[in-house]
């Protein structure tokens, strides 16, 4: 029987997922609250880390180390970077970089640091349930790579860079970090995340104004691949 984690890393990214389940017992823990449900013999934590690498990593290793989880999915938003990612659209990573991760100036690429991968691949298993469920639901989905790192993107430069350095797909702020933890602690894993914006300079606009309605339509997927596990 697996331990579910969903995590998302702003209130608004669980809100939508919260809305699905009743008889929620709240743990507070570490400076923050998970939510304890059952749903469909499944045992599920849910939670929102805050936002950035830093507190994602303290929620992914809490969610696995004190609460036992198992399996860890992560919703939520993110700046599009491929031109074929309209706001709203829908993509699943199959691996995550962090893009301000930076010690080139010992000759290593952007991205490295010694004992560590530029790329952590997320876990195909849950991939490959997550496509049917998507053809199940006629839900048009891309599979790409999500770069993380602890800013908020709204330039084109920083956007072209992230782009041409790791060939991003999108870029959010937590991912990488979620996916460091989950690959070192042998958790399968997966990341889901709804545009909000395209990372240039409405992105603030943007972010503002679809953060909601991109929130729901990963959260609303989500539920979805759940009802399979
Ligand atoms: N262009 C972009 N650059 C980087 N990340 C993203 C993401 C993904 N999430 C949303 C949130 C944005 C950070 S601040 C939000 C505003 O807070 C308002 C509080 O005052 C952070 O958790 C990462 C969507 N568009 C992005």
């Amino acid at each position: 029987m697996i331990k579910l984690a969903i995590m998302g890393a702003m209130e608004e990214e669980i809100e939508p997922l919260l809305a699905h389940f009743e008889n929620i017992n709240v743990v507070e823990f570490a400076d923050n609250k998970y939510y304890e449900v059952k749903y469909n013999g499944l045992e599920i934590v849910i939670a929102y880390s805050k936002i950035g690498k830093v507190f994602a990593s303290l929620t992914a290793a809490t969610m696995i180390e004190k609460f036992g989880c198992d399996t860890l999915l992560f919703s939520g938003v993110a700046g599009g970077i491929n031109p074929e990612l309209k706001i709203g659209d829908l993509i699943i990573a199959d691996k995550l970089c962090q893009h301000d991760l930076d010690i080139t100036a010992f000759g290593h690429p952007n991205g490295y640091v010694p004992g560590g991968k530029v790329f952590v691949e997320t876990t195909k298993s849950l991939r490959e349930i997550a496509i049917k469920v998507a053809n199940e639901n006629n839900l048009k989905v891309i599979v790409g790579t999500i770069a993380t790192g602890d800013q908020f993107v709204h330039s084109t430069e920083r956007k072209d860079f992230i782009q041409s350095t790791f060939k991003a797909d999108a870029l959010e702020m937590e991912g990488a970090s979620v996916a460091v933890v989950c690959d070192a602690l042998n958790v399968p894993f997966f990341i889901l995340r709804a545009i909000s914006d395209t990372a240039d300079m409405d992105a603030g606009f943007d972010f503002d104004e679809f953060l909601k309605s991109s929130a729901k339509n990963s959260a609303d997927y989500l539920i979805k691949i759940v009802k399979e596990l």
